[in-house]
């Protein structure tokens, strides 16, 4: 249903995003309760959306985003180059959603300083952003550990 509302051209709603959020929340809390690690690649683009994703966690205490086992990282790229490659893979007929959506979801697009949100270029090759999002987490995990040297 959603899908035909996106190819439509229509944005969805905060009604029809909730419940996929809270599907993909219940989703990563099974991975976490089992002691698993779980990546998860969707559109997290408000803070509240985010939060109930971080939820997942259930030790997690609204605001406490440092601690929180669900962590985020944003794909940054330009509008232009996010265009472009939304107009390449809908002309290919790969994908319901037109790049005529794309405005509606950079409007929506919040990520404020101290949430602590992951940011990574992502014009580079998808295997050199998987090595600059590990290097960050590294980097941000170090800085959380004291050297002992
Ligand atoms: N690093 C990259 N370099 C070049 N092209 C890319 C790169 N990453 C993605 N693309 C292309 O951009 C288009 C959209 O990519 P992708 O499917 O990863 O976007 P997405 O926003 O994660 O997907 P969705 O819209 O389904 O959430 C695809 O056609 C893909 O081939
Ligand atoms: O919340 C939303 O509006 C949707 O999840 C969209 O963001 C698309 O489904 C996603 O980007 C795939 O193209």
């Amino acid at each position: 249903m959603e899908t035909a509302k996106m190819s439509k051209g229509i944005p969805l709603s905060d009604a029809d995003r909730t419940p996929w959020l809270e599907s993909l929340r219940d989703a990563i809390r099974d991975r976490l309760d089992r002691g698993e690690d779980v990546a998860v690649s969707c559109s997290a683009l408000q803070l509240r959306y985010r939060e109930i994703l971080r939820a997942a966690d259930r030790s997690y205490k609204p605001g406490d985003y440092a601690t929180c086992r669900v962590q985020f990282v944003c794909l940054r790229a330009s509008a232009e180059v996010i265009t472009e490659r939304m107009q390449r893979r809908s002309s290919e007929g790969k994908h319901f959603m037109p790049a005529s959506l794309l405005q509606s979801q950079l409007d929506l697009l919040q990520i404020d300083d101290g949430e602590g949100v992951t940011e990574v270029d992502a014009t580079v090759r998808p295997g050199d952003i998987v090595r600059d999002t590990v290097a960050q987490f590294r980097e941000g995990l170090a800085s959380t550990v004291p050297s002992c040297f």
